[in-house]
């Protein structure tokens, strides 16, 4: 296959660090962005040197010359703006929370299946080095059995009540924004948990601004997570093993080592990597778009499904439902 050609469907502040990778990544070319606005996708076309630039997001979605849109919306938008995309017979790679709730989730990798195309959420951290490098060593048991996980990921929004950050038309709230890192991160180590509890403190837009959560496994095994969108926190996390203990550096998710603990010893482990770190999750793409396969193995749709259950769950602990979220009939 030639270059994948890739259209960026809105022009915030995310969509720009991922043209910003496109535009120097082997076997990529950055061919189009779509936004609501004409003018602000000749600007970021202007920026990001994209040839295509359109005033919608479906005359986007219709161009039969893309092969894959990175959806970059507000999580209120994600399944809207992914099914326009499939609809139109484009591959999809869409911003993490996925959509409001697991529902949603369920419909879009649906018709993804439905459609023959490839549909991944943009869980960008499980592809970096460091990732690689700790399931491997999770996976040859160096601190013996994972007994206990601790992951936070909290900084101080400083924003109006109309940002996407604490808008509940927007689907804001710590959980999606952040949240979500953690929980994904658990549940690649041990998968869904069978309980959960929490603390939560729900701002004065009604979404949660910070919370506790706590996840319980089959045999003791315990998670505690924190997301917060009101308190900086340290963005670190620490696996506890039976053996020893994993630390990932602040902030975990996009760390460049690891520290091993075992026997009163500390070793670092350098996990190096070029750039912004969101290339690994597009060469992802690329590739399974290449060998003809419609999910990844590494951050399959079930997963991202059973995530978004678990953040369906906390909400209804803390009765916050989003104003557009889709109900069963
Ligand atoms: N991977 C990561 O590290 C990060 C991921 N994210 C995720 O990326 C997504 C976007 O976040 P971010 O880039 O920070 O958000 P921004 O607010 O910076 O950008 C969102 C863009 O979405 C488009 N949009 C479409 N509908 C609306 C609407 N009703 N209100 C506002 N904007 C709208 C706009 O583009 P236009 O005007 O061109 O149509 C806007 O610029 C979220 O899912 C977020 O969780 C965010 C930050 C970091
Ligand atoms: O995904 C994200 C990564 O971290 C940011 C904070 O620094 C979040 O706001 C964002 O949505």
């Amino acid at each position: 296959m030639d270059k994948i050609r890739w259209g960026i469907l809105s022009t915030g502040r995310i969509a720009g660090r991922l043209a910003d990778t496109l535009r120097g990544l082997e076997g990529a070319e950055l061919w189009a962005v779509g936004s609501r606005s004409l003018e602000a996708a000749h600007v970021f076309g202007e920026q990001y040197g994209i040839p295509r630039r359109y005033g919608s997001y479906a005359e986007l979605a219709a161009d039969p010359e893309l092969d894959v849109i990175y959806v970059a919306s507000p999580h209120s938008h994600h399944y809207a703006h992914t099914l326009l995309c499939l609809e139109h017979g484009k591959h999809v790679l869409c911003e993490k929370a996925f959509a409001h709730n697991a529902l949603e989730a369920r419909r879009m990798a649906l018709k993804a299946r439905q459609k023959g195309l490839f549909l991944m959420e943009a869980m960008w951290t499980r592809f970096l080095p460091h990732m690689v490098k700790l399931r491997e060593l999770l996976a040859r048991g160096v601190i013996g059995e994972v007994r206990m996980i601790q992951v936070s990921m909290g900084f101080r929004a400083q924003v109006g009540p109309e940002h996407r950050l604490v808008n509940p038309e927007l689907a804001g709230g710590a959980l999606l924004d952040v949240g979500v890192y953690p929980l994904s991160f658990t549940s690649m180590v041990w998968g869904k948990p069978e309980r959960l509890d929490s603390q939560v403190y729900l701002g004065p837009t009604g979404v949660d601004e910070q919370a506790v959560l706590l996840l319980g496994y089959r045999d003791g095994r315990m998670a505690t997570l924190i997301s917060s969108l009101h308190t900086p926190t340290t963005v670190a996390a620490y696996l506890y093993g039976t053996e020893g203990y994993v630390e990932i550096p602040s902030p975990w998710y996009r760390a460049k080592s690891l520290v091993l603990h075992r026997n009163g010893h500390a070793e670092t482990l350098e996990c190096p990597y070029e750039g912004h770190g969101d290339q690994f999750q597009a060469l992802e793409a690329m590739n399974c778009i290449r060998a003809g396969k419609l999910e990844s193995e590494v951050m399959p749709l079930s997963e991202t499904i059973a995530v978004m259950e678990v953040m369906d769950a906390f909400r209804a602990q803390w009765g916050l439902r989003y104003p557009g979220e889709l109900v069963e009939a």
